[in-house]
Protein backbone atom coordinates (compact mmCIF):
# COMPACT_ATOMS: atom_id res chain seq x y z
CA UNK A 1 0.00 0.00 0.00
CA UNK A 2 1.31 3.50 -1.03
CA UNK A 3 1.72 5.84 2.02
CA UNK A 4 -0.35 9.11 1.40
CA UNK A 5 0.91 11.45 -1.24
CA UNK A 6 1.02 15.12 -0.28
CA UNK A 7 0.44 16.69 -3.61
CA UNK A 8 -0.27 20.02 -2.22
CA UNK A 9 2.95 20.39 -1.34
CA UNK A 10 5.00 23.25 -2.84
CA UNK A 11 7.89 22.06 -4.78
CA UNK A 12 8.85 25.10 -6.71
CA UNK A 13 12.47 24.08 -6.33
CA UNK A 14 14.29 21.09 -6.98
CA UNK A 15 17.73 21.45 -6.33
CA UNK A 16 20.26 19.67 -7.94
CA UNK A 17 23.68 18.13 -5.70
CA UNK A 18 26.30 16.43 -7.07
CA UNK A 19 26.45 13.58 -4.91
CA UNK A 20 30.07 13.53 -5.21
CA UNK A 21 30.92 16.55 -3.49
CA UNK A 22 30.87 16.68 0.09
CA UNK A 23 30.88 20.44 0.78
CA UNK A 24 27.54 20.85 -1.55
CA UNK A 25 26.11 17.48 0.24
CA UNK A 26 26.54 19.22 3.54
CA UNK A 27 25.34 22.43 2.74
CA UNK A 28 22.35 21.94 0.44
CA UNK A 29 19.91 22.55 3.30
CA UNK A 30 21.11 26.38 4.09
CA UNK A 31 19.66 27.57 0.88
CA UNK A 32 15.65 27.11 1.25
CA UNK A 33 15.13 24.36 -1.50
CA UNK A 34 11.42 23.52 -1.58
CA UNK A 35 13.28 19.82 -2.74
CA UNK A 36 16.91 19.00 -2.60
CA UNK A 37 17.75 16.15 -5.25
CA UNK A 38 20.82 14.32 -4.76
CA UNK A 39 22.77 13.28 -8.04
CA UNK A 40 23.70 9.43 -8.62
CA UNK A 41 23.68 10.19 -12.60
CA UNK A 42 25.22 12.77 -14.54
CA UNK A 43 26.86 14.95 -12.56
CA UNK A 44 28.76 11.86 -11.17
CA UNK A 45 31.64 9.93 -13.03
CA UNK A 46 31.99 6.58 -14.07
CA UNK A 47 34.85 5.64 -11.44
CA UNK A 48 33.23 7.89 -8.69
CA UNK A 49 29.62 6.36 -9.13
CA UNK A 50 30.05 4.21 -5.95
CA UNK A 51 31.78 6.63 -3.85
CA UNK A 52 28.91 8.99 -4.87
CA UNK A 53 26.32 6.44 -3.36
CA UNK A 54 27.90 6.29 -0.21
CA UNK A 55 28.29 9.66 0.23
CA UNK A 56 24.89 10.48 -0.24
CA UNK A 57 23.92 7.62 1.76
CA UNK A 58 25.72 9.07 5.07
CA UNK A 59 24.42 12.56 4.30
CA UNK A 60 20.68 11.05 4.21
CA UNK A 61 21.29 9.54 7.39
CA UNK A 62 23.17 12.12 9.29
CA UNK A 63 22.89 16.00 7.72
CA UNK A 64 19.47 17.58 8.82
CA UNK A 65 17.98 18.74 5.53
CA UNK A 66 15.12 20.60 7.83
CA UNK A 67 11.51 20.50 6.16
CA UNK A 68 13.20 20.33 2.53
CA UNK A 69 11.61 16.84 0.42
CA UNK A 70 14.67 14.66 -0.08
CA UNK A 71 15.16 13.17 -3.50
CA UNK A 72 17.74 11.24 -5.66
CA UNK A 73 17.88 10.61 -8.81
CA UNK A 74 19.42 7.50 -9.42
CA UNK A 75 21.63 5.65 -12.25
CA UNK A 76 19.33 5.00 -15.31
CA UNK A 77 18.04 1.63 -15.75
CA UNK A 78 20.40 0.58 -18.86
CA UNK A 79 23.07 1.34 -16.14
CA UNK A 80 25.32 -1.20 -14.07
CA UNK A 81 24.56 0.85 -10.91
CA UNK A 82 20.86 1.95 -10.40
CA UNK A 83 20.16 -1.80 -8.02
CA UNK A 84 22.91 -0.51 -5.79
CA UNK A 85 21.64 2.94 -5.88
CA UNK A 86 17.93 1.66 -5.27
CA UNK A 87 18.80 -0.63 -2.01
CA UNK A 88 20.91 2.27 -0.69
CA UNK A 89 18.00 4.82 -1.36
CA UNK A 90 15.39 2.85 0.26
CA UNK A 91 17.84 1.76 3.23
CA UNK A 92 18.57 5.39 3.56
CA UNK A 93 14.69 6.09 3.80
CA UNK A 94 15.01 9.13 1.08
CA UNK A 95 11.25 10.63 0.20
CA UNK A 96 11.59 10.43 -3.70
CA UNK A 97 13.68 8.38 -6.06
CA UNK A 98 13.92 10.17 -9.99
CA UNK A 99 14.58 7.89 -12.03
CA UNK A 100 16.48 9.65 -15.58
CA UNK A 101 15.48 8.68 -18.90
CA UNK A 102 12.25 6.96 -18.73
CA UNK A 103 10.57 5.88 -21.93
CA UNK A 104 7.78 3.56 -20.83
CA UNK A 105 5.36 3.04 -17.84
CA UNK A 106 7.37 -0.47 -17.94
CA UNK A 107 10.69 1.19 -16.82
CA UNK A 108 8.58 3.06 -13.69
CA UNK A 109 6.82 -0.39 -12.90
CA UNK A 110 10.01 -1.95 -12.75
CA UNK A 111 11.86 0.55 -10.22
CA UNK A 112 8.23 0.16 -8.34
CA UNK A 113 9.11 -3.23 -7.82
CA UNK A 114 12.69 -3.40 -7.00
CA UNK A 115 11.87 -0.23 -4.72
CA UNK A 116 9.03 -2.78 -2.98
CA UNK A 117 11.59 -6.02 -2.74
CA UNK A 118 14.06 -3.39 -1.10
CA UNK A 119 11.37 -1.95 1.44
CA UNK A 120 10.66 -5.03 2.32
CA UNK A 121 14.86 -6.32 2.69
CA UNK A 122 15.05 -3.35 4.93
CA UNK A 123 12.13 -3.12 7.17
CA UNK A 124 11.09 0.09 5.15
CA UNK A 125 7.50 1.16 5.76
CA UNK A 126 5.89 -0.13 2.63
CA UNK A 127 5.08 2.45 -0.04
CA UNK A 128 6.69 5.29 2.00
CA UNK A 129 9.49 5.62 -0.61
CA UNK A 130 7.63 7.60 -3.67
CA UNK A 131 8.97 7.95 -7.10
CA UNK A 132 9.23 10.51 -10.79
CA UNK A 133 10.50 10.39 -13.48
CA UNK A 134 12.65 12.41 -15.87
CA UNK A 135 11.59 12.57 -19.99
CA UNK A 136 14.25 13.10 -21.68
CA UNK A 137 13.52 11.93 -25.29
CA UNK A 138 11.16 12.21 -28.13
CA UNK A 139 9.99 9.04 -27.34
CA UNK A 140 9.54 9.62 -23.28
CA UNK A 141 7.61 12.57 -24.25
CA UNK A 142 4.67 10.89 -26.22
CA UNK A 143 4.26 8.20 -23.65
CA UNK A 144 4.56 11.06 -20.72
CA UNK A 145 0.60 9.94 -20.09
CA UNK A 146 1.53 6.82 -19.27
CA UNK A 147 4.76 6.92 -17.54
CA UNK A 148 2.84 9.45 -14.96
CA UNK A 149 0.16 7.15 -14.45
CA UNK A 150 2.36 4.20 -14.18
CA UNK A 151 2.35 3.96 -10.10
CA UNK A 152 0.37 5.44 -7.36
CA UNK A 153 3.57 6.36 -5.79
CA UNK A 154 4.34 8.65 -8.31
CA UNK A 155 4.53 12.52 -6.89
CA UNK A 156 5.10 13.67 -10.65
CA UNK A 157 7.04 14.18 -13.75
CA UNK A 158 9.94 16.17 -14.97
CA UNK A 159 10.95 17.36 -18.44
CA UNK A 160 14.95 16.88 -18.78
CA UNK A 161 15.57 19.87 -21.69
CA UNK A 162 19.24 18.99 -22.01
CA UNK A 163 19.16 15.14 -22.83
CA UNK A 164 15.51 15.82 -24.68
CA UNK A 165 17.58 18.70 -27.47
CA UNK A 166 20.09 16.22 -28.00
CA UNK A 167 17.91 13.41 -29.47
CA UNK A 168 15.69 15.79 -31.31
CA UNK A 169 18.74 16.93 -32.57
CA UNK A 170 18.89 20.50 -31.88
CA UNK A 171 19.64 22.40 -28.99
CA UNK A 172 18.19 25.18 -26.70
CA UNK A 173 17.55 28.82 -27.78
CA UNK A 174 16.47 31.80 -25.66
CA UNK A 175 12.72 31.57 -26.79
CA UNK A 176 12.27 28.15 -25.73
CA UNK A 177 10.69 27.21 -29.06
CA UNK A 178 12.04 24.01 -29.40
CA UNK A 179 10.56 23.02 -25.95
CA UNK A 180 6.78 23.97 -26.32
CA UNK A 181 5.21 21.00 -27.09
CA UNK A 182 7.43 18.18 -24.77
CA UNK A 183 6.55 21.34 -21.80
CA UNK A 184 2.98 20.89 -22.84
CA UNK A 185 3.19 17.43 -23.14
CA UNK A 186 4.41 16.71 -19.79
CA UNK A 187 2.51 18.79 -18.18
CA UNK A 188 -0.89 17.85 -19.32
CA UNK A 189 0.61 14.37 -18.79
CA UNK A 190 1.43 15.08 -15.25
CA UNK A 191 -2.42 17.46 -14.52
CA UNK A 192 -4.22 14.33 -16.12
CA UNK A 193 -2.70 11.86 -13.64
CA UNK A 194 -3.09 14.36 -10.90
CA UNK A 195 0.70 14.79 -10.00
CA UNK A 196 3.47 17.17 -9.89
CA UNK A 197 5.04 18.87 -13.36
CA UNK A 198 9.06 20.38 -13.05
CA UNK A 199 10.27 22.14 -15.82
CA UNK A 200 14.10 21.55 -16.94
CA UNK A 201 17.20 23.22 -15.39
CA UNK A 202 18.71 26.77 -16.81
CA UNK A 203 22.28 26.03 -17.06
CA UNK A 204 23.61 29.18 -18.08
CA UNK A 205 24.33 31.11 -14.48
CA UNK A 206 25.24 34.54 -15.92
CA UNK A 207 21.79 35.12 -17.99
CA UNK A 208 19.85 36.14 -15.37
CA UNK A 209 17.16 37.69 -17.64
CA UNK A 210 16.89 34.39 -19.59
CA UNK A 211 16.47 32.33 -16.46
CA UNK A 212 13.72 35.35 -15.13
CA UNK A 213 12.26 35.08 -18.75
CA UNK A 214 11.81 31.13 -18.77
CA UNK A 215 10.51 31.30 -15.45
CA UNK A 216 7.62 33.25 -15.58
CA UNK A 217 6.85 31.31 -19.12
CA UNK A 218 6.62 28.22 -17.17
CA UNK A 219 4.85 29.97 -13.98
CA UNK A 220 2.01 30.69 -16.64
CA UNK A 221 1.88 27.56 -18.16
CA UNK A 222 1.30 26.08 -15.07
CA UNK A 223 4.42 23.98 -13.64
CA UNK A 224 4.48 23.33 -10.22
CA UNK A 225 8.21 24.62 -10.22
CA UNK A 226 11.32 24.11 -11.88
CA UNK A 227 14.62 21.51 -11.92
CA UNK A 228 17.78 23.94 -10.38
CA UNK A 229 21.73 23.46 -10.88
CA UNK A 230 22.58 26.36 -8.67
CA UNK A 231 21.33 28.00 -4.88
CA UNK A 232 21.59 31.63 -6.67
CA UNK A 233 18.50 30.47 -8.41
CA UNK A 234 16.01 30.01 -6.12
CA UNK A 235 15.50 33.32 -4.70
CA UNK A 236 14.05 34.08 -8.64
CA UNK A 237 11.84 31.35 -8.95
CA UNK A 238 9.96 31.86 -5.21
CA UNK A 239 9.49 35.67 -6.62
CA UNK A 240 8.26 34.54 -9.64
CA UNK A 241 5.90 32.21 -7.53
CA UNK A 242 5.17 34.85 -5.14
CA UNK A 243 1.43 36.20 -5.58
CA UNK A 244 0.96 39.46 -5.36
CA UNK A 245 -1.28 41.71 -2.81
CA UNK A 246 -4.04 41.39 -5.46
CA UNK A 247 -4.18 38.00 -5.51
CA UNK A 248 -3.51 37.22 -1.63
CA UNK A 249 -6.90 39.19 -0.89
CA UNK A 250 -8.64 38.02 -3.33
CA UNK A 251 -7.91 34.83 -1.87
CA UNK A 252 -8.62 35.78 1.48
CA UNK A 253 -12.08 37.04 0.47
CA UNK A 254 -12.86 33.64 -0.72
CA UNK A 255 -11.72 31.76 1.41
CA UNK A 256 -13.48 34.23 4.22
CA UNK A 257 -17.00 33.83 2.16
CA UNK A 258 -16.89 29.95 2.14
CA UNK A 259 -16.18 29.69 5.47
CA UNK A 260 -19.37 32.30 6.42
CA UNK A 261 -21.37 30.05 3.85
CA UNK A 262 -20.39 26.73 5.52
CA UNK A 263 -22.00 28.86 8.99
CA UNK A 264 -25.00 29.77 6.98
CA UNK A 265 -25.30 26.38 5.63
CA UNK A 266 -25.35 27.85 2.27
CA UNK A 267 -23.74 25.94 -0.61
CA UNK A 268 -23.57 28.61 -3.17
CA UNK A 269 -21.36 31.74 -2.08
CA UNK A 270 -21.73 34.96 -3.86
CA UNK A 271 -18.88 37.46 -3.57
CA UNK A 272 -18.89 40.99 -4.96
CA UNK A 273 -21.59 39.51 -7.35
CA UNK A 274 -19.54 37.00 -8.71
CA UNK A 275 -19.92 33.31 -7.89
CA UNK A 276 -17.21 31.14 -6.25
CA UNK A 277 -17.72 27.93 -7.68
CA UNK A 278 -14.97 25.15 -6.60
CA UNK A 279 -12.06 25.88 -9.27
CA UNK A 280 -11.87 29.27 -7.71
CA UNK A 281 -12.00 28.16 -4.31
CA UNK A 282 -9.08 25.28 -4.98
CA UNK A 283 -7.05 28.27 -6.75
CA UNK A 284 -7.85 30.83 -3.59
CA UNK A 285 -6.09 27.81 -1.34
CA UNK A 286 -3.15 27.54 -3.49
CA UNK A 287 -2.84 31.02 -3.58
CA UNK A 288 -2.83 31.32 0.33
CA UNK A 289 -0.26 28.36 0.48
CA UNK A 290 2.10 30.38 -1.23
CA UNK A 291 1.36 33.72 0.41
CA UNK A 292 2.45 31.73 3.18
CA UNK A 293 5.53 30.20 2.16
CA UNK A 294 6.68 33.83 1.15
CA UNK A 295 5.98 35.53 4.59
CA UNK A 296 2.99 37.32 3.44
CA UNK A 297 0.56 36.85 5.94
CA UNK A 298 0.07 37.60 9.54
CA UNK A 299 -1.44 35.46 12.41
CA UNK A 300 -4.84 36.44 11.63
CA UNK A 301 -4.30 35.21 7.80
CA UNK A 302 -4.15 38.83 6.19
CA UNK A 303 -1.96 40.27 3.69
CA UNK A 304 1.41 41.42 5.34
CA UNK A 305 3.71 43.74 2.91
CA UNK A 306 7.50 42.59 3.24
C1 LIG B 1 26.71 25.10 -12.06
C2 LIG B 1 27.81 25.10 -11.09
C3 LIG B 1 29.05 24.37 -11.63
C4 LIG B 1 28.22 26.61 -10.82
O1 LIG B 1 29.28 26.59 -9.96
P1 LIG B 1 29.81 27.96 -9.26
O2 LIG B 1 31.07 27.64 -8.55
O3 LIG B 1 29.81 29.06 -10.25
O4 LIG B 1 28.68 28.20 -8.16
P2 LIG B 1 28.56 29.41 -7.15
O5 LIG B 1 27.26 30.07 -7.39
O6 LIG B 1 29.76 30.26 -7.16
O7 LIG B 1 28.49 28.67 -5.74
C5 LIG B 1 28.21 29.41 -4.56
C6 LIG B 1 28.10 28.47 -3.40
O8 LIG B 1 26.99 27.55 -3.62
C7 LIG B 1 27.49 26.22 -3.60
N1 LIG B 1 26.73 25.49 -4.67
C8 LIG B 1 26.76 25.76 -5.97
N2 LIG B 1 25.95 24.92 -6.62
C9 LIG B 1 25.44 24.09 -5.67
C10 LIG B 1 24.53 23.02 -5.72
N3 LIG B 1 24.01 22.59 -6.87
N4 LIG B 1 24.20 22.41 -4.58
C11 LIG B 1 24.69 22.83 -3.40
N5 LIG B 1 25.60 23.83 -3.30
C12 LIG B 1 25.94 24.47 -4.42
C13 LIG B 1 28.98 26.31 -3.91
O9 LIG B 1 29.66 25.21 -3.40
C14 LIG B 1 29.33 27.61 -3.21
O10 LIG B 1 29.42 27.34 -1.83
P3 LIG B 1 30.54 28.13 -0.93
O11 LIG B 1 31.86 27.75 -1.50
O12 LIG B 1 30.30 27.59 0.46
O13 LIG B 1 30.21 29.59 -1.08
C15 LIG B 1 27.39 24.50 -9.71
O14 LIG B 1 26.33 25.26 -9.22
C16 LIG B 1 27.03 23.03 -9.80
O15 LIG B 1 27.89 22.17 -9.77
N6 LIG B 1 25.73 22.71 -9.91
C17 LIG B 1 25.21 21.36 -10.00
C18 LIG B 1 25.39 20.82 -11.41
C19 LIG B 1 24.65 19.52 -11.57
O16 LIG B 1 24.23 18.89 -10.64
N7 LIG B 1 24.46 19.06 -12.83
C20 LIG B 1 23.75 17.85 -13.14
C21 LIG B 1 22.29 18.09 -13.21
S1 LIG B 1 21.74 18.78 -14.72
C22 LIG B 1 21.64 17.45 -15.82
O17 LIG B 1 22.06 16.39 -15.54
C23 LIG B 1 20.91 17.71 -17.12
C24 LIG B 1 19.52 17.05 -17.12
O18 LIG B 1 19.61 15.66 -16.89
C25 LIG B 1 18.69 17.73 -16.04
C26 LIG B 1 17.36 17.12 -15.68
O19 LIG B 1 17.15 15.93 -15.75
O20 LIG B 1 16.48 17.90 -15.24
C27 LIG B 1 18.93 17.23 -18.51
O21 LIG B 1 19.02 16.31 -19.32
O22 LIG B 1 18.37 18.33 -18.76
MG1 LIG C 1 19.71 14.36 -18.44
Amino acid sequence: MTQAIDNERLRRTMMFVPGNNPAMLKDAGIYGADSIMFDLEDAVSLTEKDAARILVYEALTHVDYGKAEKVVRINGLDTPFYQEDIKAMVKAKVDVIRLPKVESAAMMKELEELVSVAEKEFNVAPGSIHLMAAIESAKGVLNAPEIAAASNRMIGIALSAEDYTTDMKTHRYPDGTELEFARNMVLHAARAAGIAAFDTVFTDMNDTEGFYRETKHIHQLGFDGKSLVNPRQIAMVNQVYEPSEKEINQAVEVINAIKEAKVKGSGVISLNGQMVDRPVALRAQRVIKLAEASNLLDEEGNYIEK
